[in-house]
């Protein structure tokens, strides 16, 4: 199957300065021949300034040309990649240029599967090029960086190496059937496997912080109509993306924009304000409402303080989520009505001067702090399908220490184990391979 030579345009299609098509596989420099015009000689890693030809030899486009000769590539295939003019066209035209000389498509992914089935990277590397790719803020770019450095794979590795021992000790006794684990080596093993589940657990840890480096803390900014909950989205977006009236209940769909805030990316979400509906649209608007709060990471609730604090309307928040709730004053440039002054964790501010947001920004880490250690202090954070990985190896070992203690069958207590070691080669990519690449893969970008 890796026998066929792929191709794809690697940046993204629109009008750019430059463009590049990549090919990868066996056949990519003969390719070449026929559709490039290449000296004689082409040295790897040397660009040379060449034309594109189209199938009657006329000329579509010039560029640079590199030959990255295999295994001493990105995919550990021959590659040569074309760097032309980045117009949708033309480089539409090269690309099917390198299809009429029999390169084939390449699918999502495709250029990096090829790199992890040629063992240029795990299975962990290979899943940080998306995320670099993705990151919105900083600290998710230096947990991609991470990864994509190997760092959750070498993790994995330093557990399965500490593992090994244990399992040929334990696979010794199942050779031996008339000797008994003796409670010196059992003790010793149990701190052994003590000790890779304290480095699973502190992985697992991570993934609350991975989920919202990967997708964005969800921030829902709520209160009752017209507090200027839209106001508060567009000054921390620094534009004004929502309209803002006073008219009570301009908003009446939720709007959805990332931000990033001391280098955390939060997706906002701007809500309807929560009262007794109008009409029909405002009521499925708070339902939204209702629908965002459930799933929220953290509740920024919008008073109008220069107001007495109303009757009703105050949100009813899980005791999970009152503690992820970070209340705003709004409003303070026309003064804070004094019954406001028992809410001593809340944040005066105003929309109209910008007092206060800093105190809101500060007020967010700390929020998100809380869900886990933050990027800057411990950039690997695990994603979800390695969480599920650590907490089967967990389980495992868990069950693995139960059955030593009670002196089962150590045939038992090496399947345990093992069971563990095939949790962590799924993270990396060792084992069972076949069941979760498509799954990976075919979130990527074309001609990656
Ligand atoms: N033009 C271009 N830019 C790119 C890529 C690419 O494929 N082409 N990349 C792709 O996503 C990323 C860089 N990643 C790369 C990783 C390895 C190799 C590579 O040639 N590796 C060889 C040689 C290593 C060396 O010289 O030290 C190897 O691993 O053997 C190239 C790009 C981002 N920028
Ligand atoms: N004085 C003052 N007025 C503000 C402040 N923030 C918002 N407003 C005004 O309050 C009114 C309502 O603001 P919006 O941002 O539309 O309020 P909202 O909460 O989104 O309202 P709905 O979408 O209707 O629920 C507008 O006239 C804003 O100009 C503030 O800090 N100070
Ligand atoms: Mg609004």
């Amino acid at each position: 199957m890796l026998q066929d030579t792929i191709a794809a345009i690697s940046t993204s299609l629109g009008e750019a300065a430059i463009s590049v098509v990549r090919v990868s596989g066996p056949q990519a420099l003969d390719m070449a021949r026929r559709v490039l015009r290449l000296p004689a000689q082409v040295a790897p890693r040397q660009a040379c300034l060449v034309s594109v030809l189209d199938a009657t030899g006329g000329v579509l486009d010039h560029g640079l040309a590199l030959y990255f000769k295999g295994p001493a590539s990105y995919t550990g295939e021959d590659v040569i990649e074309f760097h032309g003019h980045g117009g949708v066209l033309v480089t539409q035209r090269v690309l099917e240029r390198w299809l009429a000389c029999g390169a084939r498509a390449a699918e999502p992914g495709e250029f990096t599967q090829r790199a992890f089935l040629n063992g240029k990277m795990d299975l962990t590397q290979a899943e940080a090029v998306m995320d670099v790719i993705h990151a919105q803020s900083t600290l998710a770019l230096r947990a991609a960086n991470e990864q994509l450095g190997g760092a959750i794979g070498r993790a994995a590795t330093a557990m399965q190496q500490q593992i090994i021992p244990v399992l040929a000790h334990i696979e010794a006794f199942i050779d031996f059937p008339e000797e008994d684990i003796s409670p010196e080596t059992g003790a010793d093993l149990l701190r052994r496997i003590d000790s890779v589940l304290a480095s699973a657990r502190q992985l697992i840890a991570t993934s609350a912080q991975g989920r919202i480096l990967r997708h964005g803390a969800r921030t829902v900014i709520s209160g009752a109509p017209n507090v200027g909950k839209s106001s508060l989205l567009n000054l921390l977006l620094g534009f004004e993306r929502a309209i803002v009236s006073p008219t009570a209940g301009t908003t009446r769909d939720t709007i959805e924009e990332i931000i990033q805030v001391h280098g955390i990316p939060l997706r906002l979400v701007d809500t309807a304000g929560l009262r007794e509906a109008g009409d029909d649209i405002e009521r499925v608007g708070i339902q939204r409402t209702e629908r965002e709060l459930e799933r929220a990471d953290l509740v920024i609730e919008v008073v109008d303080a220069s107001q007495p604090p109303p009757a009703s309307q105050r949100l009813t928040l899980s005791p999970e989520l009152a503690r992820r709730r970070i209340l705003i004053l709004n409003k303070s440039d026309l003064g804070l009505h004094p019954d406001w002054s028992s809410e001593r964790a809340a944040i005066p501010l105003s929309c109209l001067d910008g007092t206060g947001v800093e105190a809101l920004r500060d007020a967010i880490r700390a929020v998100i702090a809380t869900a886990g250690p933050l990027a800057a202090d411990h950039p690997i954070a695990i994603n979800a399908r390695h969480q599920a990985a650590f907490e089967r190896c967990a389980e495992r070992l868990l069950a693995a220490k139960a059955a030593l203690e009670h002196q089962e069958a150590p045939e038992f207590i090496a399947l345990e184990i093992r069971e563990a070691m095939q949790a962590l080669g799924d993270v990396i990519g060792q084992v069972d391979v076949e069941r979760i690449l498509d799954v990976i893969f075919s979130t990527f970008c074309i001609g990656k």
